[in-house]
């Protein structure tokens, strides 16, 4: 009996195959309904129903072979055996979309031509159903000629009965599978594709399309950017005015959990370490929990609803104008949770130009790491009252910053294109997914992903830099009656870098809080946090919030300058690592964080001086 060692699921992109991936593996990718989520092989582990295990991988979505983006190469390299390290599979599971046979048929002849051991998961029967189609899968492995299990991913339907066909697929005589499908033209394909496809639907029931009337609405050119606009509006509201609640039980339970601290542990180096690093410092920035879950909370409602590719198409006509297509709309749209996955994102845009600009602007779009930044000086300078309508002041200026990040990433583009990565914009040719309820569970797995990565991030790059900074805050120790912050070897060099910000309204805590916030934007926040409690911990024990330091120390234009700076300022260094990558090498990163520290500096000073001319500097 020959054994299976490997093997990889292909199909167009959205069929399902990271779903079905996760199901018979038990891991945890990243699915959503929109094509181009996969841009690179996973892998993990299956057990057939024989005891048998299995090495899966999991591929980028492609259309054919004929390449065009880079995360399509993959998928060519690794079926047909060329990829660097990695047999080509033993067996290979063909993931159709069953409420879009038509369209996923031409792909699959191409995969069916190349002879190997061939498996069809002929997924998403549920929506095809809900389409009103009663399919017959016998009928389709008859004209394809290999086995056809009917699936639902999402609920773990057809499993079973896909690993035992994959068992059988691999022992089947290679001779059965000689179907003579190669060397046909595609238009041949497509042609073929309509009669295979008429002849597995036994009949189609005439239920109106929900689909249609909603598209009609969403897609219309007038109606759709509003509802987008209204959409995101909705969200920087709700990203305030939700987590309030939650955020100042957090605050609470960090203040109580320093006094506490203070009150039971000797003062000495081990408390200050506690109260001023770890607790005004790290925790500072993990209040904002909340607010991240409830971003994250819309991003992904927006991702599994397929509204992602609708707002890509309505975006299109707009990203044209810059001389980019609506394909980079997704892989920006990502970069609102963060930039690297946006960056990576960019794998399924096929012409290199585009993907070179839509990678030098994604670090404009408003990242989740900026969230506790402009929320903590938001919330210390703009008043949380509401401006009638119950729009919140709060909320409307966080929306403004976003949208300041999406014109800023507009300009960049219109330029770029014209200079550096000059080019025609390339069409955009995009299938709109079906509508789809999020799944709660899906929805609360994504959720707690995220807060984890967030926790992470606050326990291991947001902790060091910032319990570097208290190291060199508190040491020399000051004479009494000097502060300890204008003592410090952190102070030093901070009124050092503060010659070079003073001229944009930055003052010498600012300065000092930018340097480790090179490496992670939150680490402004943490930074912020701890040189308050160093320099009030002789008065005051337990610290004092950022907020109100910022509050009470801040003047209005400093504070909209600091905001205007990190609209664009490339605080990340695993963004810079990844666009190292993306581009093979150097040259790219350098530019990237070169234009937008100089735009950074340039719109934070512009911003402090139409600020204090126009009189806000005044208390
Ligand atoms: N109703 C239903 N939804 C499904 C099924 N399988 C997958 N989905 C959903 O379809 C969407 C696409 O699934 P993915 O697994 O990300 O698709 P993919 O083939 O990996 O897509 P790419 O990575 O872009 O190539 C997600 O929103 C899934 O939740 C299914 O059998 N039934
Ligand atoms: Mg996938």
């Amino acid at each position: 009996m020959s054994r299976i060692k490997r093997a990889a699921l292909v199909g167009n992109p959205n069929a399902g195959k990271s779903a079905l991936f996760n199901k018979l593996t038990g891991a945890r990718q990243k699915i959503a309904n929109y094509p181009g989520v996969t841009v690179e092989r996973k892998a993990g582990r299956m057990i057939l129903p024989s005891g048998e295990p299995v090495e899966l991988v999991d591929l980028p979505g492609a259309y054919s072979f004929d390449t065009a983006s880079p995360d399509e190469e993959v998928t060519r390299q690794i079926v047909h055996g060329e990829f660097e390290g990695e047999p080509v599979p033993d067996v290979l599971i063909l993931v159709l979309d069953a409420a879009n046979l038509e369209q996923h048929l031409v792909f699959a002849q191409e995969v069916i031509a190349l002879g190997r051991p061939t498996v069809v998961a002929l997924n998403m029967v549920d929506l095809a159903e809900r389409d009103g189609l009663t399919l017959d899968p016998a009928a389709l492995s008859e004209a394809l000629g290999v086995p056809v299990i009917p699936t639902v991913a999402v609920r773990s339907r057809g499993l079973a009965e896909l690993g035992e066909a994959m068992s059988s697929a691999s022992q089947a005589d290679p001779a059965d599978r000689s179907r003579h499908l190669d060397h046909i033209s595609l238009p041949e394909r497509r042609l073929a594709a309509k009669h295979m496809a008429r002849a597995a639907i036994l009949s189609r029931s005439k239920r109106a399309k929900v689909e249609r009337g909603l598209d009609a609405v969403m897609l219309n050119p007038w109606a759709g950017p509003i509802i987008l606009f209204a959409f995101l509006f909705v969200v920087f509201q709700a990203v305030f005015a939700w987590a309030t609640p939650f955020a100042d039980a957090l605050e609470a339970g960090v203040g109580a959990l320093s006094a506490a601290v203070t009150s039971n542990i000797p003062d000495g180096f081990f408390r200050d370490f506690l109260t001023e690093g770890l607790f005004a410092g790290v925790g500072a920035v993990v209040v904002f929990l909340p607010q991240i879950v409830i971003l994250f909370a819309f991003i992904l409602a927006m991702e599994a609803s397929g509204y992602m590719a609708r707002a890509a198409f309505i975006m299109d006509r707009m990203m044209a104008g810059v001389g980019l297509s609506g394909r980079s709309f997704i892989p920006l749209l990502s970069s609102f949770a963060c930039a690297i996955p946006g960056i990576m994102a960019t794998r399924a845009i096929a012409d290199p130009k585009d993907r070179l600009t839509t990678i030098l602007i994604a670090p404009l779009m408003t990242c989740s790491a900026r969230l506790p930044v402009y929320a903590v000086v938001i919330a210390a300078v703009i008043p949380a009252r509401t401006i009638g309508a119950g729009i919140g002041l709060q909320g409307l200026v966080l929306f403004g910053l976003y949208i300041a990040g999406i014109v800023g990433a507009m300009v960049a583009a219109l330029v770029l294109r014209r200079s550096f990565t000059k080019g025609e914009a390339s069409g955009f040719i995009m299938e709109m997914p079906r509508y789809q309820l999020p799944r709660l569970r899906d929805m609360a797995i994504g959720l707690w992903q995220r807060a984890w990565v967030f926790l992470r991030r606050a326990g291991t790059i947001i902790f060091a830099a910032t319990i570097a900074l208290w190291v060199l805050l508190s040491f020399p120790k000051a004479d009494p009656g000097e502060s300890q912050v204008d003592a410090s070897i952190a102070g030093q060099i901070g009124s050092g870098v503060a010659v070079l910000v003073e001229p944009i309204g930055f003052n010498r805590d600012i300065a000092l809080s930018l340097i480790p916030a090179m490496a992670a934007r939150e680490v402004a926040v943490s930074s912020l946090g701890t040189i308050y409690a160093v320099e009030s911990s002789d008065e005051d024990v337990v610290a004092e919030r950022v907020t109100e330091r910022i509050g009470a120390t801040w003047t209005l234009p400093t504070a909209l300058a600091f905001l205007a700076w990190f609209v664009f300022a490339p605080q990340c260094l695993s963004t810079i690592a990844v666009a190292k990558r993306e581009t093979n090498g150097w040259k790219w990163p350098v530019f990237m964080l070169v234009y937008l520290f100089a735009a950074a500096y340039v719109f934070a000073g512009l911003t402090y001086w139409i600020a204090v001319a126009a009189g806000l500097g005044c208390r």
